[in-house]
């Protein structure tokens, strides 16, 4: 089967035919014992600022220290442990080397409790609810758009031409070059729908297709393809996108914001790299530590169960009702 049909023709979700209730939550991807931690503190305080009603899941890997899940389970994350994915035995030069860990990020498509899930990277910000995107039809893959005008994109045949799906007008995809490239979109944020079938499809093409430099994300491009349905940067802005395409961006609609561009991470920010004294990225970054910073949206744990019950309390939590008031996550299932 290919790709696209094995998608459109999943199985639903185990929780729509064991609760009838659409289990939705949030999920980011964390791996290291690193600084990407206070990415996922502070997308959890995020989505609590903006009243989220849905969980924040955190997909970790085993290398996440001890003490860093207990910190997102006092935030009120929902910690999933998964195993490493490793892409097919390759020669590829990354776009950057770690790209080799996103694989793992595949292992969300595998958490069948959820029938409908946005993925969220953890260098992202939520300034305004998005909880709608959850009741957009299922069966497509809802992203948005990327930008191929960083030089991290300089291996790309786009690149050399100076072509970017941002503005196809400005530089023509050449006609002796075939069609232009597929809509592509940038992998830090989608919403998509667990399925056991499309996660072991997806898992054995993998093992067949040759990695390329911007690793799991032009692999789910090539994978989504023929259901991928862009949606407005407003819930995605790629910080590039601030000098390479300001014609297309209204900062104060702007709902998400993706924290990518090199020397942007707002928890190591010097503001040294190119483009990083720019007011309007100076801004951003503020705004960031804002919400890191307030105490106030910290989790607040009415009714501490003990660890052990986590899983117990999350599996007994997965069969209710998504709570429709504000997030407030499974007592102690985080
Ligand atoms: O050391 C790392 C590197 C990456 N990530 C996760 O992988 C995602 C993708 O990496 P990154 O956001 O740095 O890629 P970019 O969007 O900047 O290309 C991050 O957001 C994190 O969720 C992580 O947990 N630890
Ligand atoms: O592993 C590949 C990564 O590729 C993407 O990041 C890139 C991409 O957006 C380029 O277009 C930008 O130029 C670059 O800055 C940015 O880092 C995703 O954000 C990330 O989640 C992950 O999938
Ligand atoms: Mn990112």
């Amino acid at each position: 089967m290919a790709p696209q049909d094995v998608f459109t023709g999943a199985v639903k979700a185990v929780s729509t035919l064991t609760t009838g209730y659409p289990k939705r939550a949030y999920v980011t991807f964390l791996a290291g014992n690193g600084d990407y931690v206070k990415g996922v503190v502070g997308l959890a305080k995020g989505l609590r600022k903006v009243q989220s009603a849905y969980p924040l899941v955190v997909a970790i890997l085993p290398d996440v220290p001890e003490e860093h899940r207990e910190i997102l389970r006092s935030q009120g994350c929902i910690v999933h442990e998964i195993e490493p994915i490793y892409p097919p035995e390759n020669q590829i030069k990354f776009a950057m080397a770690y790209y080799v860990i996103n694989y793992s990020k595949l292992r969300i498509w595998n958490f069948l409790e959820y029938s409908k899930m946005m993925y969220l990277d953890a260098d992202i910000q939520v300034f305004d609810n998005i909880d709608h995107l959850f009741d957009k039809p299922d069966g497509y893959f809802y992203a948005v758009m990327d930008c191929f005008c960083e030089k991290t994109w300089s291996h790309s045949p786009q690149y050399k031409i100076g072509y970017c799906q941002q503005c196809p007008d400005k530089v023509k995809w050449p006609a002796e070059m075939g069609s232009p490239p597929p809509l592509y979109f940038n992998a830090g944020m989608f919403v998509f729908e667990p399925s056991r079938l499309t996660y072991e499809n997806l898992l054995e093409v993998l093992q067949i297709t040759p990695p390329t430099p911007f690793a799991e994300q032009d692999f789910l491009n090539m994978y989504f393809q023929k259901v991928y349905k862009p949606i407005p940067l407003v819930y995605n802005l790629v910080l590039a996108m601030l000098w390479r395409h300001p014609e297309n961006v209204e900062l104060d609609k702007v709902k998400v914001v993706h924290y990518c561009a090199a020397g942007s991470k707002p928890w190591r920010y010097t503001g040294k790299e190119v483009n990083m004294d720019r007011e309007d990225i100076k801004t951003l970054v503020a705004k960031w530590w804002d919400i890191y910073d307030d105490e106030s949206l910290d989790f607040k744990d009415e009714n501490p169960v003990p660890e052990e019950d986590t899983f117990s309390r999350s599996s007994f939590m997965a069969s209710m009702p998504e709570p429709t008031i504000s997030y407030i996550p499974a007592p102690s299932a985080a």
